[in-house]
């Protein structure tokens, strides 16, 4: 049975500085790429979380050293072989990141993971590899579990891919295909969510080395090494969200350090959105600093860049002054869970008034009242939950342990920003 957390109320402004560990995504993709690579890579600082341990699980299941040295990672890469299995747990960087790459390992790799994988859309990645010259035995829903007949190579070429429901599709297939005999020119058969995600792989990609150019269509990457680099992972910013969301919910201030002045994570766009909700945001010699400044304004949005941000947002459109319309978010149904229906559960339980729309969400606040929500094994409904709560007096969550997934201590983490845990930790008074 899982357990139930009653979520902090808080009446009074935040005032905090919350340093946040490394981004799920980032590590994600150094991990891949090193483990890809043509020597050894040093990962600096990267996510421990359930998502990128199962990464980090599946890559030594293939053949890859991953050594611990005190907080970084060293990945040798090694000759990638089955026969395998892989617990993608329910990490969608595990599940569409690792097939292309148990492509070019010799022998079957079966990947599965919890039961809410197999409902997670795949179906477009599954039908790439076979395009590409690679055997793959599913159920013929192109969901997982499935099994990957690897045999050493992978031919590689010209693709049409379908990603209309997971950009992580596309960055799969881009990852592996310098080691590809013909590299990959992929088209896109129609849209791709999430774009600054697949930005974030053609970076990650240019800085191994690999030539990687985007076409008409798509992108094309050429056959060829992969350089083995060291890097230092960025903080993850979409796991900020609730933090600086705290900020405008209780008209306080939130810092969150080492702000990268550039990246591809979509969190980036934190501080326009929060910005268009009546935050103040500045960039300080510290990090970014939200200040909530009384009121939370409606947000009417296109979040398909940017859905992993939505449970968050959603939240704060429940505590608004207006109606919130957040639209391009449809594939969220494939997400943890189908996001949208948990968000109007969620909502709904705390007095908003919420609609679904095909691709999104419309949220009236209403009279706020309490409630026991569940967390549907989302780590960012559990983040949801939690910003709900401090607004509204007796907000619990079942199944809190969902967090594990990016962020294994946010609860401490919460209550140190709050002043209600072990002061000085991860979080202390704002500056
Ligand atoms: O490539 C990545 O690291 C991710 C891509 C996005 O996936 P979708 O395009 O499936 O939304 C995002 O939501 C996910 O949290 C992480
Ligand atoms: C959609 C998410 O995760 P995944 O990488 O499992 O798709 C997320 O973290 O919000």
């Amino acid at each position: 049975m899982s357990s139930v957390w009653t979520t902090p109320h808080h009446g009074t402004p935040v005032d905090a500085v919350v340093p946040l560990p490394g981004s799920k995504s980032l590590t994600a993709r150094a991990l891949v790429l090193a483990a890809l690579a043509g020597g050894p890579s040093r990962v600096v600082r990267p996510l421990r979380a359930r998502d990128t341990d199962l990464m980090a699980a599946g890559l030594r299941a293939l053949g890859v050293r991953i050594d611990e040295d005190g907080d970084d990672w060293l990945v040798a890469p090694g000759a990638l072989r089955g026969p395998a299995e892989v617990d993608a747990g329910l990490a969608g960087t595990v599940l569409r990141f690792l097939p292309p790459v148990a492509a070019l390992a010799t022998g079957p790799v079966r990947l599965d993971g919890d039961p809410r994988l197999g409902e997670r859309p795949n179906a477009g990645l599954l039908a790439a590899l076979r395009d590409l010259g690679v055997r793959v035995d599913d159920d013929g829903r192109g969901r997982a579990p499935f099994t990957v007949h690897g045999t050493g190579g992978v031919r590689g070429g010209a693709v049409t891919v379908d990603a209309s429901e997971s950009s992580q599709i596309v960055s799969g297939l881009l990852l592996a295909a310098a080691r590809f005999d013909d590299g990959v020119d992929l088209a896109l058969a129609g849209g791709v969510p999430s774009m600054p995600h697949v930005e974030m792989t053609v970076t990650a990609l240019g800085e191994h080395g690999v030539d990687v150019v985007a076409t008409e269509r798509g992108w094309r990457v050429l056959p060829g090494p992969i350089a083995p680099r060291d890097r230092v992972v960025e903080p993850d910013l979409s796991n900020a969200a609730p933090f600086l969301a705290a900020a405008l919910v209780t008209g306080g201030r939130v810092t969150v350090p080492d702000w990268p002045a550039v990246t591809t994570q979509p969190g980036a766009q934190l501080d326009r959105l929060l910005g268009a909700m009546g935050a103040e945001v500045e960039r300080t010699p510290e990090g970014l600093r939200v200040t909530g400044t009384g009121g939370i304004a409606p947000l009417v949005a296109d979040l398909g860049d940017v859905g992993e941000l939505t449970p968050v947002l959603a939240a704060l459109c429940a505590l608004a002054d207006g109606t919130s319309r957040l639209t391009g978010i449809g594939h969220l149904r494939g997400h943890e869970t189908d996001r949208l229906q948990a968000l109007d559960e969620v909502l709904t339980a705390v007095g908003a008034r919420v609609e679904q729309l095909p691709d999104g969400l419309v949220v009236e606040p209403g009279p706020l009242r309490p409630a026991l929500v569940d967390s549907y094994a989302d780590h960012r409904m559990v983040h949801a939950a939690a910003v709900l709560g401090l607004a509204v007096d007796g907000v619990a969550v079942s199944g809190p342990e969902a967090v594990t997934k990016t962020l294994p201590d946010f609860r401490e983490r919460w209550d140190r920003m709050l002043g209600t845990g072990v002061p000085g930790a991860t979080a202390g008074a704002g500056s």
